[in-house]
């Protein structure tokens, strides 16, 4: 059981249905801080859903959700916001006519770091390796480069909780590399990071616990080695269309 201190992100019971169709059915998870929780499934499982529900765009019909031990189930996506949340989405949700520095600045602007936005970008660009991008307007650059910039939008508000859907899609071996090793120093500084992704060699390489939902139910929570051979995890993944 991990310590309260250390539980970033804690959500209970929740239900979200559309029409008749239960997408999360009584889902409980946490994440902690410093580390990297997986939330796996195949498609249409619930991921996304869930990550709507804990960054505030979709209330649940039942449930709660928690941020460092406070309730914020009531809470609008900016509060939650402001208490240190931040998200990228499936769908890039760039400013595609601004630069990548400005679109990090736009984020870094309304973060704690205001005072130091341009300082602040500069620096993530570094880390991000996206220096030499960062001038092209975002609606030129590829895939896998434009959700590395979604990924530096969110760390420009230093969150403490960071949510990141499907952010390795579009990348090659190389850049998926890199990446890995930017989700590490990131909760190496103690940030709690949540990833959704379908590359499974990512997710089982870097998460150090993994939560596979399916149909709307938690089927399995684990460390990476546990839940590759979960007889559950299998099964849900084997009922996929290819
Ligand atoms: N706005 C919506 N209206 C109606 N049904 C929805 C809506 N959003 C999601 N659903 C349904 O809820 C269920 C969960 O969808 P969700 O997108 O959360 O799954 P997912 O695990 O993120 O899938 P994927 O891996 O394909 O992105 C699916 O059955 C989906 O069709």
């Amino acid at each position: 059981m991990p310590s309260p201190d250390s539980v970033a992100l804690e959500a209970r019971g929740v239900v979200v249905s559309f029409g008749g169709n239960r997408a999360l059915d009584g889902v409980a998870m946490t994440a902690e801080k410093g580390r990297i929780t997986g939330l796996i499934g195949p498609n249409g499982a619930g991921k996304s859903t869930l990550f709507d529900v804990v960054c505030g765009l979709r209330k649940p019909s039942a449930g709660r959700v928690l941020m460092d031990g406070r309730d914020v189930t009531r809470l609008g996506p900016m509060r939650r916001a402001r208490f240190g949340l931040a998200r990228t989405f499936q769908r890039l949700e760039l400013f595609g006519r601004l630069s990548v520095r400005d679109n990090l600045l736009v984020a870094a602007e309304l973060g704690p770091e205001r005072r130091r936005a341009e300082r602040a970008v500069t620096e993530i660009l570094d880390r991000l390796d996206l220096a030499g991008s960062a001038d092209s307007p975002a609606d030129t650059l590829p895939t896998g480069v434009a959700r590395l910039v979604e990924v530096g939008r969110a760390m420009a508000v230093r969150p403490r909780l960071l949510l990141l859907d499907e952010p390795a899609a579009g990348q090659d071996g190389e850049e998926t590399e890199r990446f890995a090793a930017l989700l590490r120093s990131l909760a190496g500084d103690g940030t709690a990071v949540v990833l959704v992704e379908h590359d499974m060699g990512l997710v089982m390489s870097v998460c150090d616990e993994v939560h596979v939902l399916d149909l709307g139910k938690v089927i399995a929570v684990g460390p990476p080695a546990e839940i590759r051979r979960d007889e559950k995890v299998l099964a849900a993944y084997l009922g996929e269309d290819a």
